[in-house]
């Protein structure tokens, strides 16, 4: 261990005050659209609370509402003098209990669902029928609509967002410059910053869209999980594009069932988070695809892809091996031949799903394709690890019963020698999909080091217990507590021609557990392990 961040995450907290921080006067000054609405025509002159509640929002109020506010927070910890703090209802405790904290550090307003009985006269208090819808409408009047400004495609579905999402960029890129908000960092036109949420809280997106913006970004990709569409965290977001790539088994401890799962990313497409897509791009190799498509509204228009010959974006004779993946191209209009370092089968899916993004957004493929050749992929999704060891090792952020399945499906059909996966399974997460993870590996690997992921808040023995509840080949599972030992004894026993999978943390830099998150890089623990034991060799 080199050193320990505590777990109140002051580092992950420190990225988002930076990442969201509210543009300035001087950029506000600098934004370049045109108000359409009586709504936003407010917002050219010095904006006051009530300003950003629409008619019929504020339910009951106490103390002033024609004060300035500095920022909106929802977190009691994050607050500034001048501040409006939401105080929302959440899984675990209540905003409320910390209205208190956030008077004392400076925040002159506060929303609520119920108004306090003893109310502090120099605080404004504000009951709404629902904060956390609230905080997403009131947020996106502070940054004055920056998603009518910008064209904005959503990505949403259980595997494949982060890649479709670096795609779709990569792919629009030439043209403009695209902003991105996605697992692995937030791309805001003037920087880049680490990310701390696949899908950031409303009031985070709303303010780093509007530092896109002020960038000069006109186009804006993001993921969408399915937490952040039941949060309300794109509330009436006015998405462009919203592309399906898959649906499979994920996040039960939080939707319960498969079908509430889909219920809820059906939102993204049918106006059930706001106004429904003008397109929607959906892959109809899935069967949830399909039953997708039959539920897009009339107004919005659908873009289908898959190797499903139905699809409108096609992949035929697909070729896969190691090194590339070709196939052939067909769009309504033409068909061309297509090469990509980007490996796996799912990975002709992932591609299709960017293709018809930019073909449905009106860019010809004949142009913007000679730019997936530039691609570089994308940090920890099949990465491979050349430290001149003598058989392959890659990174994978797999992390499903689907993505193992899949992932080490493609390798088992490339390796000639025997194939090893290091891998476990994150606390506080869908304990349901643990002993699944089991099977996958245990179908598809020859030998596999069973380890810690992000424990979290659970203890290492009990995800290890759910875990071995899907073991049927015990003797090709080795359980190892300490993910580095894992990976150091998996390459002690990786011979020439064999592959190592190390699964789950792809581009994660960190461990996180009960009380620490500590420095963890999958990569450059193998690394620094294959270079100690060349040493000794
Ligand atoms: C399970 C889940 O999604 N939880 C979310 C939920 O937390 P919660 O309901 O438990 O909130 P809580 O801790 O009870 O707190 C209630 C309120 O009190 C506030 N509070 C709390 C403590 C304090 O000292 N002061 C204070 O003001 C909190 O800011 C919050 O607004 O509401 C919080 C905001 O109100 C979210 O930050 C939190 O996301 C947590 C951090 C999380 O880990 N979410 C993950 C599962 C997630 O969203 N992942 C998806 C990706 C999933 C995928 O792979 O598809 C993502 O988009 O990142
Ligand atoms: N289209 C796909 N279908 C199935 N599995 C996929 C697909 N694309 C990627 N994977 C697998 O899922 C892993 C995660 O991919 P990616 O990061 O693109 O997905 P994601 O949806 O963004 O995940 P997360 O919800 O954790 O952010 C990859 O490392 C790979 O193993
Ligand atoms: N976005 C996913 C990431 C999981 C990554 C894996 N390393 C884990 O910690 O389970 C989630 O929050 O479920
Ligand atoms: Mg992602």
């Amino acid at each position: 261990m080199i050193g320990y961040l505590t777990h109140d995450h002051s580092l992950i907290n420190a990225f988002r005050a930076f990442a969201a921080a509210p543009a300035s006067a001087a950029s506000r000054g600098r934004a370049r659209r045109k108000p359409v609405t009586a709504e936003e025509r407010i917002f050219k002159m010095a904006p006051k609370l009530s300003d950003y509640f629409g008619a019929g929002e504020i339910i009951a109020s106490k103390g002033a509402l024609d004060r300035p506010i500095s920022g909106i927070v929802m977190d009691s910890r994050r607050v500034v003098p001048g501040n409006l703090f939401f105080a929302l209802p959440g899984l675990r405790t209540d905003g409320s209990s910390f209205i208190d904290e956030a008077v004392t550090r400076g925040a002159v307003a506060v929303v609520t669902a119920k108004l306090p009985v003893h109310a502090p006269a120099k605080v404004t208090f504000i009951q709404v029928a629902d904060p956390r819808a609230q905080l997403a409408r009131v947020a996106q009047r502070y940054y004055r609509f920056p998603d009518r400004d910008m064209s904005v495609v959503g990505v949403t579905g259980t595997n494949g967002k982060t890649t479709v999402s670096h795609l779709v960029k990569h792919l629009l890129n030439g043209d403009q410059r695209v902003g991105l908000i996605g697992t692995i960092n937030y791309d805001l036109g003037a920087r880049t910053v680490p990310s701390f949420k696949t899908t950031p809280e409303s009031v985070d997106i709303y303010g780093m869209l509007a530092q896109m913006r002020d960038a000069g970004c006109r186009q804006a990709v993001m993921e969408v999980s399915s937490h952040g569409i039941d949060q309300q965290r794109v509330l009436g977001l006015g998405f462009n594009v919203a592309v399906f790539t898959n649906l499979t088994r994920d996040h039960l401890d939080y939707h319960k069932t498969l079908d509430s799962y889909f219920e809820v990313k059906t939102r993204l497409f049918t106006g059930g988070t706001g106004a429904a897509p003008k397109l929607a791009v959906i892959n109809l190799d899935d069967p949830h695809g399909e039953k997708l498509a039959a539920l897009i509204p009339e107004g919005s228009r659908t873009v289908t892809f898959g190797e499903n010959p139905r699809a409108q974006i096609r992949a035929e004779d697909v070729s896969l091996n190691f090194k590339n993946t070709t196939f052939r191209l067909v769009w309504p209009g033409g068909a061309m031949q297509v090469e990509s370092p980007l490996i796996g089968r799912y990975n002709v899916s992932n591609l299709l799903a960017a293709i018809a993004t930019a073909w449905a957004l009106g860019r010809d493929p004949v142009v913007f394709m000679p730019r997936l050749k530039t691609f570089p992929g994308v940090a920890g999704r099949m990465e491979r690890i050349e430290a001149g060891q003598p058989f392959n090792v890659l990174v994978d952020y797999a992390h499903t019963d689907d993505a193992l399945r899949n992932a080490l499906g493609m390798l088992r059909a490339i390796t000639p020698g025997r194939l090893l996966v290091v891998f476990g399974c994150g606390g506080n997460r869908d304990r349901s999909k643990r002993p699944l993870m089991v099977r996958a590996v245990q179908e598809q690997a020859d030998f596999a080091f069973a380890t810690a992921d992000n424990p979290r808040g659970e203890s290492l023995a009990q995800i290890f217990a759910d875990m071995k509840a899907g073991v049927t080949a015990p003797d090709k599972i080795t359980w190892i507590e300490d993910r580095r030992r894992a990976i150091g004894h998996a390459l002690d026993i990786a011979q020439p021609g064999d592959c190592l999978l190390v699964a789950g943390k792809g581009h994660e830099s960190y461990q996180e557990f009960a009380d620490t998150v500590i420095p963890f890089d999958d990569r450059q623990i193998v690394r620094e392990l294959i270079a100690v034991k060349t040493l000794k060799n």
